[in-house]
């Protein structure tokens, strides 16, 4: 199957700081995939550069064969960020944010039609947020506050979803609720990448897992990127207890 995602020996510096030294990673339509790497591994830079946000020095990247600015202007991917990323406080509410999907078809008005009011309407039902469709959005649980942006993700339609770490700070009902759906989306043919620090649950999350630490020590089923030998490298040695996996 052609990947929906394709990342070509990609080499991202800060100044001196070598974020990425050679990705190569193509993730498949119609899974979950896991991108697990310890903090500054490179994970965030993968997503900004997977979304044409970060411009890499070598290498490229393709999304569904197009460029990856191209594909973002074209709504192809949605982007649900680090929690400290967003401005919670901001006077908006859940309806409101997932709407911002519906921009890139709404013109310069940006008048949602019916067909806007339906998407949203339905992405809220599919996110299981249609009774919170008013709060602002400061005032939702963590796993609530990821659903919001992974329903802005379904109203606009896109096939490639990129979430970064979506459990930090969320309990574990609301982490199930959340597996559940991002399992639903990949059932449908959507393309899920998912960053996260939590081994325990990607079992249940992921079809396959991607090793990172500046480049790609790993891909493949999870049961085999949780081989202790693999988490080594990726975390260092003292990981293993944690995963329960010595
Ligand atoms: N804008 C920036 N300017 C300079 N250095 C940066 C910038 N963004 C990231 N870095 C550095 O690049 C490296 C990779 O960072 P990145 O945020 O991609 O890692 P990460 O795996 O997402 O980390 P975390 O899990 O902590 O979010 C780190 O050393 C980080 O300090």
């Amino acid at each position: 199957m052609t990947a929906a995602i394709q990342v070509r020996d990609v080499v991202v510096r800060y100044g001196e700081v070598l974020a990425l030294d050679g990705v190569t990673l193509d993730v498949a339509p119609g899974r979950v995939t896991g991108l697990i790497g310890m903090n500054g591994s490179g994970k965030s830079t993968l997503f900004k550069t997977i979304m044409g946000l970060v411009r890499p020095d070598r290498g490229r990247v393709l999304l569904e064969g197009a460029d990856p600015g191209a594909a973002r202007r074209r709504g192809v991917v949605g982007y649900v960020p680090q929690s400290e990323d967003v401005d919670w406080d901001f006077p908006v509410g859940v309806r409101d944010v997932v709407m911002m999907g519906r921009y890139g078809r709404q013109g310069l008005t940006r008048r949602p039609r019916p067909a806007d009011h339906g998407a949203v309407a339905e992405a809220l039902e599919r996110a299981e947020l249609a009774d919170y469709a008013d709060r602002q959005i400061g005032q939702l649980s963590g796993g609530q506050k990821k659903r919001v942006f992974v329903a802005r993700a379904i109203a606009q339609g896109a096939q490639i979803l990129l979430l970064d770490e979506p459990f930090a700070g969320v309990d574990k009902r609301s982490e199930a609720t959340l597996v559940r759906l991002l399992r639903e989306l990949a059932t449908d043919g959507r393309t899920i990448l998912v960053s996260t620090h939590d081994l325990q649950a990607l079992p249940q999350l992921a079809d396959e897992a991607a090793l990172l630490l500046r480049r790609v020590l790993f891909h493949g089923p999870v049961d085999q990127a949780l081989r202790p030998a693999n988490l080594a490298l990726t975390f260092g040695l003292d990981v293993l207890d944690q995963a329960g996996a010595a």
